[in-house]
């Protein structure tokens, strides 16, 4: 892929790293918290550019683990594995107004359904939905369909991080032990979880995260070879809910003051679609309170208010 780096992002990128120092690293799994939390890299997939379709700024080799990232991804994969009723029947389309990891919506929904596939309780939903007749072959399909995304670049998971949050993960286990009490899973909650740790965990840099968000700015096409690598209507269904919910309980004022279909994760990667246009890929893991990226929304915010990304 050919790539070069850009003087109007590392400027921007410039302005954003200011904003670091006042933001903090997810330490809630553990191994999440051995990184430089100065760090910043972006890079952009232009859509309508055959050669040197990405521009990147900083450090854009440094590899992040996907983490909330995934689950968009892992939604279009139980999607096409399921269908819309299936997958619908389990998990709801509305936003929260909560944390990502909270439990209370849960106890208080209709039959115990997730809110929405974005945060926890849907997502660990959303990947017990991946066709496999074991753990592993559910693994290997998602990394299978992640590297399909790249253009068949291998990817590789974070095994520190994603044994960490294994070893750690008390609150996503409550939520599955909930959810298979209610009947909305079905799965063993230990290989759900050591699905869901491994998938959260897999590691990309910049440029690839900017890729995968070109797919979904032409709507689930292959940006090279054309290919419908997700469904049209897939890609509509994802896109929308990292409008309504990818941005956490931030979501709405981001969808204000950026408004892209955006989706982040607590390693400070967030995934950008401008629809038609761009795949923006983003890594600072400085977080504000929320857990989004600090210097990663600045970032979005400057390019939105300049370019008018705003889809609104
Ligand atoms: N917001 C996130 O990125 C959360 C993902 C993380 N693996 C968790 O389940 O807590």
């Amino acid at each position: 892929m050919g790539c070069k780096t850009n003087a109007e992002l590392e400027e921007i990128i410039e302005q954003a790293k200011i904003l670091t120092k006042d933001g903090k690293v997810a330490d809630y799994i553990p191994a999440l918290s051995n990184v430089d939390s100065s760090s910043v890299a972006a890079a952009i997939y232009h859509i309508d550019k055959v050669s040197n379709p990405c521009t990147y700024a900083g450090n854009f080799e440094q590899k992040f683990t996907l983490q909330s990232i995934s689950k968009v991804l892992i939604l279009a994969l139980a999607l096409q594995d399921r269908g819309y009723q299936y997958v619908f029947n389990k998990v709801g389309m509305e936003p929260t107004g909560d944390p990502y990891n909270s439990i209370i919506k849960l106890e208080t929904s209709t039959h115990s359904k997730p809110l929405n596939p974005m945060i926890n309780a849907g997502a660990l939903a959303v990947t017990s939905m991946v066709k496999g007749n074991n753990a592993e072959e559910r693994w290997h399909r998602i990394k299978a369909f992640v590297e399909c995304l790249l253009d068949g670049k291998t990817i590789t998971y974070d095994k520190e991080v994603a044994q960490s949050e294994y070893e750690t993960t008390n609150l996503n286990r409550a939520l599955c032990y909930f959810m298979k009490q209610h009947g909305v899973i079905e799965s063993d909650v230990n290989e759900l979880i050591d699905v869901y740790t491994k998938q959260c965990a897999i590691e990309m840099n910049c440029l690839d995260l900017a890729r995968i968000g070109a797919v979904f700015a032409l709507n689930g096409k292959d940006p090279v070879t054309g290919e419908q690598m997700i469904d049209n209507e897939i890609a509509r269904v994802c896109k929308t809910f990292m409008v309504t919910c990818g941005m956490y309980n931030a979501s709405g004022e981001f969808a204000i003051k950026v408004g892209i279909p955006a989706k982040s994760g607590v390693s400070g990667g967030i995934l950008g679609v401008v629809p038609g246009k761009y795949g923006i890929g983003i890594f600072s893991p400085a977080l504000d309170e929320k857990g989004n990226s600090i210097a990663g929304l600045e970032i979005l915010k400057i390019m939105a208010n300049r370019h008018h990304f705003s889809i609104f």
